[in-house]
């Protein structure tokens, strides 16, 4: 309904990006580590996906990345996911299993759907 985006799915996990140069994780945004909620966010009329996380603390956006077909989301543990796009490689750290499962659920039905 309507012309905006809609979530479909929103989780706690702390979003991290690989540093290839250092081969090691770091915490995405300025502040380090913390929670962000991590939503999936449909756009119907224009059939697009992407997803948006923002700290939980101050609201700072840590990740805004489209959702593209074929996009490859490996689930290297039960509360680790990571994919990458044309520049990074981005993980989330899933403050639960449950969080974990209910994203990539959300995940592979975008994918299914592009
Ligand atoms: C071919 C490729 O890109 N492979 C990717 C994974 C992947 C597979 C398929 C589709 C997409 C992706 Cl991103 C891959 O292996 N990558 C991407 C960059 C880092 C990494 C390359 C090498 C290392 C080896 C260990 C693994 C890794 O980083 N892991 C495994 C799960 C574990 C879980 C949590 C994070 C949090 C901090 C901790 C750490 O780095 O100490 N850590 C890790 O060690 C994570 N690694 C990776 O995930």
């Amino acid at each position: 309904s309507g012309y905006g985006e809609h979530s479909i799915v929103a989780v706690r996990a702390s979003v991290m990006v690989y540093d290839d140069m250092q081969k090691k994780w770091l915490p995405s945004g300025s502040s380090p580590g913390g929670i962000s909620k991590v939503h999936i966010y449909h756009h119907p009329s224009n059939a697009t996906f992407r997803i948006v996380g923002r700290k939980v603390q101050d609201h700072e956006v840590v990740i805004n990345c489209a959702i593209l077909k074929g996009l490859k989301y490996n689930e290297a543990t039960p509360t680790f996911h990571q994919w990458r796009d044309n520049r990074q490689v981005f993980g989330l750290n899933f403050a639960s299993k449950e969080d974990a499962a209910s994203f990539s659920t959300a995940m592979r039905g975008a994918l299914d759907a592009l």
